[in-house]
């Protein structure tokens, strides 16, 4: 934990609760990028989260945390970017379990949701959560033969488990 760099977005929304929690993420030792909105004014939550998508997908950061009014919205759109795996948490048990059956590489948070008491603990355990692998591994990467479009992969991860396809 800590050597990572995260990106940063919201909307409008999400723009107060994200300015509490960069200040908060570098207490925790990481490198954070903010990749807008820089204010209140109303904006469109797919801006930010198709933003922050791309730039982890690209690799240019490790994770993101993505916020609107409910987490929802921004999700979706990050999870349109292929390599994406965004979760929209509101509390600590789907935080850990995101990471470590999901391998998520995106946080999604809602600023209408959670207070910022219990979104620095969402945060704080997703950063600190880890991907468990084992059985997980085959689940994850039929989610990558997907977003790769991949279907002949995707038909093998089954079959070679289920037997079905
Ligand atoms: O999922 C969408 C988000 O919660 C948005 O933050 C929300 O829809 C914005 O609503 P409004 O334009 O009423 O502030």
């Amino acid at each position: 934990m800590g050597n990572e760099k995260i990106a940063f977005g919201a909307d409008h929304a999400g723009y107060p609760l994200k300015q509490k929690l960069i200040p908060y993420v570098k207490t925790l030792g990481y490198q954070v990028a903010d990749l807008g909105t820089d204010a209140t004014d109303s904006t469109d939550y797919p801006i930010y989260g198709k933003k922050v998508g791309e730039a982890v997908a690209a690799h240019e950061f490790d994770l993101g945390i993505i916020i609107c009014g409910t987490g929802i919205g921004i999700s979706i759109a990050a999870n349109k970017v292929p390599g994406v795996r965004a979760a929209c948490v509101s509390e600590l048990y789907s935080a850990e379990y995101s990471k470590r059956h999901n391998d998520a590489n995106v946080l999604a948070l809602g600023a209408r949701v959670v207070d910022v008491e219990l979104a620095k603990k969402i945060v704080k355990k997703w950063l600190n959560s880890s991907f468990d692998g084992g059985r997980h591994t085959r689940r994850v990467k039929e989610i990558i033969a997907e977003d790769r479009k991949d279907e002949s992969a995707f038909k093998k991860l089954v079959l070679e488990t289920h037997k079905i396809s």
